[in-house]
């Protein structure tokens, strides 16, 4: 995609979905457009007209790279359509609000290599991250040219579910990351997400056609390794599609993903459903059928740890946030205060 032109909005994601939320009127009175960066008082729109700043106000909605909005011809925000999906991740530091990252994601990448940091557990992690977004997860299994055998964690990581897609391979070879085009096609959205060190930045500059073996020698010169890639939140790939890369992306957590982790797990909560007590904590109880399951090598061990693990974990994460907000009154008023504009705003739009 060449940013030189202006891109329809289809190529810019733009689909069924969300035109089916418009009304007549909105159609006719605003226009429509993408947020590809943001900034403190600031949001970049990418619309079929250019690119364009939102003007934001501290009453607007909270919005995210990703999402589509409607504007006025003031270039204010009007309304922010209805997610196909989002990430959100607990802030970091002592702020525990969670925070919008990125919407309206058609697949993610979940990037994990195949040398010694290979980790089961981390890759259920992100799927769960991704059912909780409802994206699409592709797993994607980087430096396969140092494995000598390759078979062994792709039959793993395919047991974790048949119906998962699962590509091992050397990121600095173009003729393997050809095999990831099919993702890349114009109106698609992409992100990735994978621990440090895995091969990120190596996947992401190889489609976006950038030398990657020029990265890594920058990135070993200069010691940091740190991203040597431009700092935009949204990248066009050769092919057409989107890349979006917001800072965040790369540090999400698991918050209120019990859905996410729930459906990542989707064995043991169908066993579950069989064990003698409704809540059972499939540990030591008579009749649980997890446990069973385990003993006659149906399920394996490290699944129930890794299940137990994640929940227990989203929802301490969860229980942090919930109790910081109801210690921040403050922040309680802003919801209110912002959802009355919000219905005013809404209410004024349809009085046209
Ligand atoms: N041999 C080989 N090296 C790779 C492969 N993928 C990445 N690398 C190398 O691994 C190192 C780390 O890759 P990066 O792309 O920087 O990893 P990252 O995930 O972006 O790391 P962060 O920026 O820390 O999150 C670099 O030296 C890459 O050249 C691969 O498939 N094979
Ligand atoms: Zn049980």
């Amino acid at each position: 995609m060449n940013t030189e032109t202006t891109p329809s909005l289809n190529q810019l994601g733009w689909r069924p979905y969300f035109q089916q939320q418009l009304s007549l009127e909105e159609f006719e009175q605003y226009q429509i457009g993408r947020i590809s960066e943001q900034h403190r008082n600031s949001n970049v729109l990418l619309t079929e007209k250019g690119q364009l700043s939102l003007v934001s106000t501290p009453n607007d909605v909270p919005v995210c790279v990703g999402d589509w909005v409607l504007y006025d011809t003031n270039n204010r925000l009007v309304r922010v359509l209805e997610r196909q999906s989002l990430f959100q991740r607990k802030a970091a530091g002592t702020k525990v609000n969670s925070q919008l990252i990125a919407a309206n994601v058609d697949q993610l990448f979940i990037v994990s290599s195949l040398n010694s940091d290979f980790s089961l557990n981390r890759i259920e992690r992100y799927l769960a991250i991704a059912k909780e977004a409802e994206v699409e997860p592709i797993i994607i299994l980087t430096k396969a040219d140092q494995c000598t055998d390759i078979d062994t964690p792709v039959e793993q990581v395919q047991k974790l579910n048949p119906l998962i897609i699962v590509h091992a391979i050397n990121a600095l070879d173009s003729n393997d990351l050809n095999q990831l085009e099919p993702y890349c096609k114009a109106g698609k959205t992409l992100a990735l997400l994978g621990s440090s060190g895995v091969g990120k930045s190596t996947l992401m500059n190889g489609l976006m056609g950038i030398n990657t073996q020029a990265t890594a020698e920058i990135r070993e010169s200069d010691g940091r390794g740190r991203h040597t890639t431009t700092a935009r939140s949204l990248k066009w790939l050769p092919s057409g599609g989107i890349f979006i890369d917001t800072p965040g992306m790369r540090e999400l957590q698991l918050v209120d993903c019990e859905t996410g982790v729930n459906e990542t797990f989707s064995e043991i909560i169908n066993l579950a459903k069989k064990c003698r007590f409704s809540d059972c904590s499939h540990n030591s109880e008579p009749g649980c059928a997890v446990q069973k399951a385990i003993e006659n090598g149906q399920l394996e061990l490290r699944r129930l740890q890794s299940f137990n693990k994640l929940h227990r974990e989203q929802e301490l994460n969860s229980a942090t946030i919930a109790e910081k907000r109801s210690k921040d009154k403050s922040l309680g008023k802003m919801i209110h205060r912002v959802q009355a504009e919000s219905r005013q705003m809404k209410n004024k739009s349809y009085e046209f």
